[in-house]
């Protein structure tokens, strides 16, 4: 049970955690604090908190659970105020989607790794933002990956494993630089396709009839491209290694795909698309399996 839960940055995934903690009864008291004094009253009408400040020390204060769900970009200043305030018992975890810019946040600001610290990242989400987009069901059967260090301590990983399987998720552990590569094919690079595509076609100037005429498989392919830029913004430079890796790789696969059809070689592109197509059925499969 968390006793007084502080959630910076009440949107879409801290709200979800808080809606979803409080669904299962696993917390007493929920202290939102933000930027915006009207999405923090939102947030408390929605009954996703309790009560709120601007003020992260003062949210972070007496809470024996930190939940950090601000982009990427303003994690730094986040721990720089919440550190010299923590309560001795606190355990501090967040939500952001790249794990190693938060871990060199969290070591320059304090010295070194902080044994309260559990990085985490939930595999769950929408291209939707804000704390009315925010649901109590958005980790249930999702995952969860939490990227403890050698300094980490053990109880804090136990407590913050314990509230995402509250939350209905499973719970797994890997190293900074893998989450960071396995994010950067699986989500990053889907979510640059998505936005450079959506991109260019709306600069192409029959634009109007390319968007009228797009079918489902063109809606479902650019969904994301509706996510939050600041975000992605953020994102983008906080994974920039690994992200310009898969860039570089993907384009020479796009490259090469445009050649066999510029050839008109028809046996090297249905090569291509069976070994995609088995590869997508094969995991749909195993999804459902699972
Ligand atoms: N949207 C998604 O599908 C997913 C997002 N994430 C990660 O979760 C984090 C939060 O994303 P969302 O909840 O989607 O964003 P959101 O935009 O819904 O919520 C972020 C909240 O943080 C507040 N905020 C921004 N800067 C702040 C600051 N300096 N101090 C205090 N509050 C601040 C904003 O006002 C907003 O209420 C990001 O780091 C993102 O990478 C992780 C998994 C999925
Ligand atoms: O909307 C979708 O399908 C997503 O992929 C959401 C998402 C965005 C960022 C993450 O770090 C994790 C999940």
């Amino acid at each position: 049970m968390i006793r007084r839960l502080a959630v910076i940055g009440v949107g879409l995934i801290g709200g979800s955690l808080a809606r979803a903690l409080r669904a299962a009864n696993a917390v007493e008291e929920v202290i939102g604090c933000g930027r915006a004094p009207a999405n923090l009253a939102r947030a408390r009408e929605l009954g996703v908190i309790d009560r709120f400040t601007q003020d992260p020390a003062a949210a972070a204060a007496d809470a024996d659970m930190v939940f950090i769900a601000v982009p990427l970009g303003a994690m730094r200043d986040i721990f720089a105020t919440i550190a010299p305030r923590l309560a001795p018992e606190a355990v501090v975890t967040d939500g952001g989607s790249v794990k190693g810019s938060v871990v060199a946040d969290a070591v320059s600001v304090v010295g070194r790794a902080p044994p309260w610290l559990v990085p985490g990242h939930p595999i769950a989400g929408t291209e939707h933002s804000g704390v009315e987009a925010s649901f109590a069901e958005l980790y249930r059967g999702r995952r969860v990956i939490l990227t403890p260090l050698s300094e980490t301590d053990n109880t804090a990983l136990e407590r913050v494993t314990q509230m995402w399987e509250c939350c209905g998720a499973e719970v797994t552990t890997m190293s900074v630089a893998h989450h960071d590569e396995i994010l950067a094919a699986t989500s990053h690079l889907p979510h640059m396709l998505a936005f450079g595509l959506v991109d260019t076609l709306s600069r192409m100037h029959e634009h109007e009839d390319i968007f009228r005429y797009a079918a489902g498989g063109f809606r479902d392919f650019t969904r994301i491209a509706s996510s939050n830029p600041v975000m992605w913004r953020d994102i983008c430079l906080a994974n920039r290694e690994a992200l310009s890796a898969m860039l570089a790789r993907f384009s020479v696969e796009m490259t090469d795909l445009a050649e066999s059809i510029r050839r008109a070689d028809a046996e090297r592109l249905l090569s291509i698309f069976e070994r995609a197509k088995q590869a997508r059925d094969q995991q749909v499969e195993r999804a459902r399996s699972a």
